[in-house]
């Protein structure tokens, strides 16, 4: 029997699990409140205060550590990369705390498997992390030519849901078109084009629409003036536009079930706020639709935000003329994680060096 830790940092929760083989025994989302995140000035102080949740928990749960054969953690931003399963190594790990490619909390996955691999002598992975590049050439350009798009999206979530959905219709990933939201933290909606993702707003930089956490798409000349005008600087920038901008910045909330909860009890300004994010949403997934040319076989509602009546009753409503809806609520991360690492460890998969890969997507763009 081979068992895994899956260590999934998100932006809100650090959710872990524990795997013996395929079944999962043990699954826990430890919600951090908004105030817990803010007092950091960085992400990789979070670190000891996100290991010190594990650890409570794993107490409290009489886990025994010594008994789990690998650590397994969501990838992070760091180089462009093929999908797959990829030991952590010491190059990934410089790249994920420099920030040099980008913060996000996904890079502490890597950095707190590594943690516990060490102290116990084990393997620690990432799978399909949040960089996994398919992009045609056409989707890379933004018209502003040295800041090209990059690939940046819930990328282990968004294929594991596209292909149990369409298991459920008896369809191939690989042969099938389909658009699938990924509304959490953050929100990622992607265009899959026969099992590649050719193209998906990049949230966290400020692509798409807003989210709880995130600002979404803002003009590019309001952003130069709010810099100069208050003579901020980069990290105030990136916490306004990725942690407190979206819900948090209208509502003072990254909780969709606080801005129902005011809704009900008649906050028009409230409902405002909750009819613009679906109209965002909205408009994202039919430029994605547009990407495949309408030829769409599903469009998928995921993450946190689809276990909300009143959000999956209205994008469904606004979106079946693209294609049927179907909702997939919360995310198949942990599953998908322990598969890939399970793969490897039972050898019908060879594991990726990140170096290697990186290195190798690189030249073929340059092509
Ligand atoms: N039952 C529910 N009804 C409404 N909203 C919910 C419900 N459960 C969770 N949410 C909302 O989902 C959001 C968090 O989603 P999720 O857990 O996918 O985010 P995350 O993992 O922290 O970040 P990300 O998905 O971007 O990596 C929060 O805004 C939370 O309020
Ligand atoms: C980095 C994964 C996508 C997102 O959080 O916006």
């Amino acid at each position: 029997m081979i068992r895994t830790l899956i260590i999934n940092p998100g932006s809100t929760s650090t959710k872990i699990a524990l795997f013996a083989d395929n079944e999962c025994v043990l699954n826990q989302n430890i919600e951090h409140e908004n105030h817990e995140i803010l007092k950091f000035h960085s992400l990789v102080e979070q670190e000891p205060f996100r290991i010190q949740k594990i650890e409570e928990y794993i107490t409290a749960h009489n886990i025994d550590l010594n008994s789990i054969d690998a650590f397994v953690g969501r990838g992070g931003l760091m180089r462009p990369i093929p999908g797959g399963t990829y030991e952590v190594d010491t190059a990934m790990i410089e790249d994920l705390r420099s920030g040099k490619f980008g913060i996000h909390a996904s890079n502490l996955g890597a950095i707190i498997s590594d943690y516990f691999a060490k102290k116990l002598q084990k393997r620690a992975f990432i799978v399909d992390p949040v960089v996994v590049d398919e992009f045609e050439p056409v989707a890379y350009l933004s018209g502003f030519k040295g800041l090209e798009r990059r690939s940046v999206f819930h990328a282990l979530n968004q294929k594991a849901v596209a292909r149990e959905a369409l298991k459920n219709i008896n369809k191939k990933y690989a042969e099938s078109n389909v658009i699938v939201a990924h509304l959490g933290g953050g929100i990622s909606i992607g265009a899959h084009k026969r099992g590649k993702v050719v193209d998906v707003n990049n949230g966290l930089d400020g692509e798409g629409p807003f989210a709880p956490n995130r600002t979404g798409q803002v003009s590019a000349m309001s952003v130069v003036d709010y810099v100069f005008d208050h003579q901020t600087d980069r990290e105030t920038m990136r916490k306004l536009i990725t942690q407190t901008g979206g819900l948090v910045s209208y509502l003072g909330t990254n909780d969709l079930r606080e801005v129902e909860a005011k809704i009900t009890s008649g906050d028009k300004y409230a409902k405002l706020v909750f009819d613009s994010l679906v109209y965002q949403i909205s408009k994202e997934i039919g430029k994605q639709a547009a990407v495949l040319q309408g030829e769409v076989d599903m469009v998928i509602l995921t993450g946190g935000l689809a276990y909300s009546v009143p959000l999956k009753k209205a994008l469904t409503q606004k979106n079946k003329w693209i294609a049927d809806v179907v909702v997939i609520p919360g995310e198949m991360e942990m599953q998908a994680l322990n598969l890939g690492a399970q793969r490897v460890l039972t050898g019908t998969e060879d594991v990726k060096n990140y170096q290697k890969e990186s290195e190798a997507l690189a030249h073929a763009k340059r092509i």
